[in-house]
């Protein structure tokens, strides 16, 4: 069988032989390929893609076939374009890059010749090498190369014996197959750990999908969770939406704040979960999803159950193994191995450098740190932008948030200040409530059910008082 044919209209070129290509058991061939595949014209006319191609250009099969591949470079990314130039000069070619789905991918275009040495076609491939969702924060990876406390594999977070210990627990309950739920106050480290143990941001690493379930409002849960399947009614720019279940395939999909999410999403979480399957919006297919689901709240779980914030049986899904971050002041070492470790940060290309005083040293020590590690880090910045060199005594700044409230109600003589107005008590003694509430509760929405206000009005009312 050969796979080429004379072009009767321009006599000595090949062309892929139709006959060839119409196959259908051929298509289904391609199909199986864990990779990506496209059959191509020399003049870059796609005529045939597997389904994982689509899925890794987030183009629809539709759009890809019959066109010219170099047209798609705007939309899939600019590697696209290097394959195409390639192959427009009949070059055989291997590059990695991510594309446009944020997906990192290798790939290569090789030239298909017959026995005297004549092109008529080329095979592309493309083979996922890791990915992170579109939205995904990156955070750096810490070097922290001074003793006492090493660095998780040259990067990461740096780690006491007691985040050791959880992280390693973390990692076996991951590779056992069971449901990960990370609890702690906030800035403990729960994403940081999170990221650590799906080892988001290593070479080829499996993809990592942080899901921030504050921001995932009810109408939007079935397309961002699931996707949109491409060419369907609901699909609006035609080629579709990678959903983040679909992005984690094979990693980590970490929802953190899972206690933000509604009961409607909440239901829907638990339903995906026991079937551990999912349909893209404007699909019947179902779909198996491969992934190692790490969850993260700073709220007070047992109270949100109790009162019917959280669902139960949500629970019982996630925390599976439940591991606690313990705050920073109950980690005296991890203040001084960060204190280093920022500082070095902070420093780099700084003359003069910053120094600190015995005195911010001590107030570093005797600090409760209630916004834990983001805190330090954030009282350190604060110190290096507020002093030349030395950071003093006075330099040891806490943001308002953090620091103690004052008494939510003025005192009635007024002292020296001028007494505050009706108006004035009541917007005070709000926003204390407010704020008292989101602190117990552990996120707005949840604050906003305890209080028997919805959430707009509560959103409205914090930053009224901001
Ligand atoms: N052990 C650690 N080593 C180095 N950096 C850390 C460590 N723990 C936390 N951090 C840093 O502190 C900041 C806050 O951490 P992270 O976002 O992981 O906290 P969190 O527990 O998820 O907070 P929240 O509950 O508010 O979402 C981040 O910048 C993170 O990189």
């Amino acid at each position: 069988m050969k796979f080429y044919a004379n072009d009767l209209t321009a006599p000595g070129q090949r062309r892929l032989r139709p006959a060839f290509i119409d196959e259908p058991q051929f298509g289904a061939f391609l199909d199986a390929f864990p990779d990506g595949v496209a059959l191509l014209e020399t003049d870059g006319t796609i005529k045939l893609v597997n389904g994982k191609l689509e899925l890794l250009l987030n183009l629809a099969r539709g759009d890809l076939v019959g066109s010219d591949l170099a047209k798609h470079a705007k939309t899939a990314g600019t590697l696209v374009q290097k394959l195409a130039s390639a192959l427009r000069q009949l070059k055989r070619i291997e590059v990695s890059g991510t594309l446009n789905s944020q997906r990192n991918v290798t790939a290569s275009i090789g030239i298909l010749r017959t026995p005297d040495g004549g092109a008529y076609g080329a095979l592309l491939t493309m083979r996922e090498t890791g990915r992170h969702h579109r939205g995904y924060e990156r955070s750096d990876h810490f070097r922290f190369e001074a003793e006492p406390l090493p660095a998780a594999g040259g990067g990461g977070p740096l780690l006491t014996p007691r985040l050791s210990t959880i992280a390693r627990r973390a990692a076996t309950a991951i590779e056992r197959g069971s449901a990960v739920l990370l609890t702690g106050e906030t800035g403990t480290g729960k994403t940081e750990l999170a990221r650590f143990i799906g080892k988001a941001g290593a070479p080829d690493a499996p993809p990592f999908v942080h899901v921030n379930c504050g921001m995932l409002a009810d109408a939007q849960f079935d397309a961002e969770m699931f996707g949109i399947e491409p060419g369907s009614a609901l699909d609006t720019s035609t080629r579709g939406k990678l959903g983040f279940v679909e992005a984690a395939d094979g990693g980590t999909l970490f929802l953190d704040q899972v206690t933000d999410l509604s009961p409607v999403s909440q239901m829907k979480l638990v339903a995906f979960l026991e079937s551990q399957t999912f349909s893209r919006l404007g699909s019947m297919q179902r779909r198996k999803a491969r992934i190692s689901l790490v969850t993260a709240t700073n709220a007070g779980l047992p109270d949100l159950i109790e009162s019917g914030a959280f669902r139960r049986d949500l629970y019982y899904r996630i925390a599976v193994v439940t591991l606690e971050l313990p705050t920073l002041r109950d980690q005296p070492e991890l203040v001084t191995a960060l204190t280093a470790h920022v500082l070095r940060r902070l420093n780099a290309g700084r003359t003069p450098a910053l120094q600190l005083s015995p005195a911010f040293t001590k107030r570093l020590a005797a600090h409760a740190y209630p916004g834990n590690v983001r805190e330090l880090t954030n009282i350190l910045e604060r110190a290096a932008a507020s002093t030349e060199d030395i950071a003093l005594a006075e330099h040891f700044i806490v943001a308002p948030d953090a620091a103690p409230r004052p008494s939510p109600a003025p005192s009635a003589s007024g002292g020296e200040t001028a007494p505050a107005s009706f108006r004035d008590l009541v917007q005070a003694f709000e926003s204390w409530v407010l704020e008292k509430s989101i602190a117990e509760h552990g996120s707005k929405r949840s604050a906003a059910k305890a209080l028997g206000i919805d959430i707009a009005t509560l959103v409205r009312k914090t930053k009224r008082t901001r």
